[in-house]
């Protein structure tokens, strides 16, 4: 569960990104975030995967006030919460197998458990066939699924993605949306910032709008709402 109690954000520059969020997402929910452009929401989601603080207010997730956590328990925190991002992010000298049991690695996972359970996600994200590629040979929505499959390894209780889908065409997309869904009915709450339009009004979710800052809108199956 997240619970965010009226968080501000202000970055060094003195630019305040969010102001006075309040929100609970519950266990196993899928939400979007949408908004326009330079609306707060990619500081939204690093705020709960902890690459940012907040400069007030409370943040929890899973129970634990993630913008107080002391510094030697913050990859404990981390490991529960998966990452994705527009960009993919892999590790271009590592293969597709190396950089999802990398995350393993990092934990320090018994190598015995690593070469299994990355095979495993290999197989649910349908790239077990490409384990021995680099990112560079594989295409943008392959680099995706294998971004995935690195999220989800630990088994973490939430993914945070920002604009997964942004890099992508529309079928390659909705192959990337069938697969969060999947992950979502596995048990795993998702946070997803969109400006996917079609994905958010077809694959009908809760959606959080974000305006300057501020929460302007928060529905169950609700709707993109904006024009582009
Ligand atoms: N590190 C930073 N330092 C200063 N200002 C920042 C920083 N990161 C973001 N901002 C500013 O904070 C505001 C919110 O940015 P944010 O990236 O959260 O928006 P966004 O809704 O994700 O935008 P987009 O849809 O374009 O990705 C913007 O005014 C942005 O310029």
């Amino acid at each position: 569960m997240i619970e965010m109690h009226d968080i501000w954000k202000t970055y060094a520059d003195g630019t305040t990104a969010l102001q006075g969020v309040n929100l609970v997402i519950d266990r196993n929910e899928f939400v979007y975030v949408v908004g326009p452009s330079g609306a707060g929401k990619s500081t939204f989601m690093k705020l709960i995967y902890r690459e940012e603080v907040p400069t007030k207010g409370q943040i929890s997730v899973n129970g634990f006030n993630i913008g107080k956590l002391k510094h030697r328990k913050i990859p404990f925190v981390r490991r529960n919460i998966g990452v994705i991002f527009q960009d993919y992010r892999l590790l271009p000298k590592l293969t597709a197998f190396e950089n999802v049991a990398f995350a393993m690695e990092v934990i320090e996972t018994p190598r015995r458990l690593i070469r299994k359970r990355t095979m495993e996600v290999l197989e649910l994200v349908g790239l077990k066939h490409k384990a021995g590629s680099l990112p560079a040979q594989l295409s943008g929505g392959e680099q995706q699924r294998i971004a995935i499959a690195r999220a989800i390894v630990n088994n973490p209780s939430v993914i945070v993605a920002d604009e997964p889908t942004g890099n992508l065409d529309p079928e390659t997309s909705w192959g990337i949306m069938n697969l969060l869904e999947e992950i979502n009915f596995r048990g795993t709450t998702i946070v997803m910032a969109t400006h996917n339009k079609e994905i958010v009004n077809t694959m009908r979710k809760r959606v959080i709008a974000i305006e300057n800052g501020s929460i302007v809108r928060d529905q169950q199956r609700g709707e993109y709402g904006y024009e582009i």
